[in-house]
């Protein structure tokens, strides 16, 4: 099977040449996404000011993953502009690495290393400014009740454990962009009010969220995303879901 590139909208117009003051601080124009050989989404535009929130939902495999990966710039949007200060990220794909801090489904913990191993590792990783790096690893866990099991090889973590080590590295690594994919999987109640606590605390320093869930999460003013919206599906392929053809592509 051959792909085309979808055609970006009329509003993915070229990106301005030097920094613009009244451009959002980050956004994207008129995005689409391809995975394999499938059309995920198209025409999808968010503009992000500091404090600022968005709200991913969706059936499964509907999209959301892969509009975060796209906006931490770990897959390439198929057509439109991924922008920050009005300048395309492409541009400077390091400083955005720098600026993000993208934690997908799976929780990125090596077995043999320690709790404070596994973040250390992250913070050492994703913000080399950090002086005190033992400092800020202890106050991190400390966030999510798992200072007590800093000690402790991650092989032996349960499911949530994992996750709350997982989440730690945001606040022991700070970063102005989170993308965090599904963060409430395995939490349990007490865990979710903390990282509500914690975003709140992110947004009003100024950083930006883009959140996906399957579960109610407590996001104030945030810009909710219907990733259907944006599928191509929606356009007529309700009867036969594999018809690609609906997509413009074409049998190789
Ligand atoms: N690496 C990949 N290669 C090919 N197709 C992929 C890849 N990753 C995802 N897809 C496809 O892209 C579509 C969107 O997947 P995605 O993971 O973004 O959905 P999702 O909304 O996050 O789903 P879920 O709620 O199950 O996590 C799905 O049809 C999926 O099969």
């Amino acid at each position: 099977m051959s792909t085309q590139p979808i055609e970006p909208p009329v509003e993915a117009a070229a990106p301005p040449s030097a920094p613009s003051p009244s451009a959002p601080l980050f956004a994207g124009q008129g995005l689409g996404c391809i995975r394999g050989d499938r059309v995920v989404f198209r025409g999808l535009n968010f503009a992000c000011q500091p404090g600022d929130a968005l709200l991913l939902l969706g059936r499964n495999g509907s999209g959301k993953s892969s509009f975060l990966r796209v906006m931490a710039a770990l897959v390439a949007p198929a057509a439109g502009h991924l922008l920050w200060q009005g300048q395309p990220v492409q541009d400077d794909r390091e400083a955005h690495g720098l600026r993000t801090r993208y934690l997908g489904h799976a929780d990125a913990i090596k077995p043999v290393l320690t709790v404070a191993e596994n973040v250390s590792f992250w913070v050492r990783l994703w913000a080399p400014e950090v002086a005190d790096v033992e400092a800020a690893v202890h106050q991190a866990l400390e966030l999510f009740d798992m200072g007590r099991l800093a000690d402790v090889p991650g092989r032996f973590l349960s499911a949530g454990q994992k996750r709350r080590v997982n989440l730690a590295r945001l606040f022991a690594a700070p970063g102005q962009v989170w993308l965090l994919d599904e963060p409430t999987t395995a939490l349990d109640k007490a865990s979710i009010a903390v990282l509500e606590d914690q975003i709140a605390a992110h947004r009003a320093r100024g950083g930006i969220v883009a959140l996906s869930t399957h579960t109610d999460v407590v996001l104030p003013g945030a810009r909710a995303f219907h990733m259907e919206d944006f599928s191509p599906h929606r356009e007529g392929l309700a009867e036969n879901d594999d018809d690609d053809s609906a997509f413009g592509w074409t049998e190789g």
